[in-house]
């Protein structure tokens, strides 16, 4: 399906994420907020253009209650602009909720930071195994989480860099710090399942820490930090449950890194979310 502009007011900018501006919009046939994401192609050859336009196609395939829903994409030949038409998430993203937190001096209930665990493994699991074909997020970090306004926790704005950008190594990563990238991929290995899994673990440490777990001065030293597995234990008031189930998720080797599946059965995992429905 493919819808056009005309079929959109746009309300406001909301951000700049990775590879593009991102949008409220209304739907003028129905009256629902949406959100596009204006991801300029001028400058992509014609085969990147069909990678892109079939990436967007196979992640509009991904129908999960935590995964932000791909709704349509307009193609503005005029501007060489690819519109990614997605859902509105009224709770907004967890950067902006971790900077309210350390503007309030405050934490986050250690009950939610379980429930986001939960269900990004679920939004992991479907990406990881529903498909005919594996789609890695490949950019996990605050930002790119949501949230509804009915509690649920929604993996989103997939990291087009695959296409948009031919190197996602460690050090050609140019868009922002690569505070949540896995041993395996500094050293010039493979992306793989279990690198989405240590950008988890990443980011529920920074939920409890309120900052990542590893952190430097520049690229060299941030990679150093990653390899040596060196992080101070989440504060105090959480539990021994939740810093023991982020230290597994950071395994260094990613074989000894649980599966999805592997998570969402762990005796932790369930204890301590039968506590939380
Ligand atoms: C302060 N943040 C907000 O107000 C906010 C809200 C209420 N929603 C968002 C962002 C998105 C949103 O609501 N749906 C989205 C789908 C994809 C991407 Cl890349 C971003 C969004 C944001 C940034």
């Amino acid at each position: 399906m493919s819808g056009y502009i005309e079929d959109y007011e746009v309300l406001n900018v909301i951000g700049t994420g990775s590879f593009g501006t991102c949008y409220k919009v209304r739907k003028k046939s129905n009256g629902c907020l949406y959100v596009w994401k204006a991801v300029g192609y001028s400058g992509l050859s014609e085969e990147k253009k069909q990678l892109l336009v079939s990436e967007v196609n196979l992640l509009s395939e991904l129908q999960h209650p935590n995964i932000v829903q791909y709704f349509d994409r307009v193609i503005h030949k005029e501007t060489a602009t690819l519109y990614i038409v997605m859902e509105w998430c009224k709770g907004g993203d967890l950067s902006t909720l971790i900077n309210k937190c350390k503007k309030s001096s405050s934490f986050l209930d250690e009950g939610f930071i379980w429930r986001v665990l939960y269900q990004m493994c679920r939004a992991l699991q479907a990406c990881h195994w529903q498909l005919s074909v594996t789609v890695l997020h490949r950019d996990i970090k605050p930002a790119n989480v949501f949230l509804d306004g009915a509690g649920n926790v929604k993996l989103g704005d997939f990291g087009l860099a695959r296409i948009l950008h031919d190197d996602t190594s460690f050090a050609q990563t140019l868009v922002g710090t690569p505070y949540y990238m896995s041993p395996e991929v500094i050293k010039g290995g493979k992306y793989n399942n279990k690198s989405d899994i240590w950008s988890l673990g990443c980011l529920v440490y920074e939920l409890c820490s309120l900052s990542p777990p590893f952190m430097g001065q520049n690229i060299k030293q941030l990679a150093l930090r990653i390899k040596e597995r060196k992080f101070s234990r989440i504060p105090a008031h959480y539990s021994d449950d939740l810093q023991k189930i982020i230290s597994l998720l950071l395994s260094t080797d990613h074989n000894f890194r649980p599966t999805t599946e592997m998570i969402l059965q762990h005796p932790l995992v369930v204890t301590n979310i039968a506590q939380e429905t």
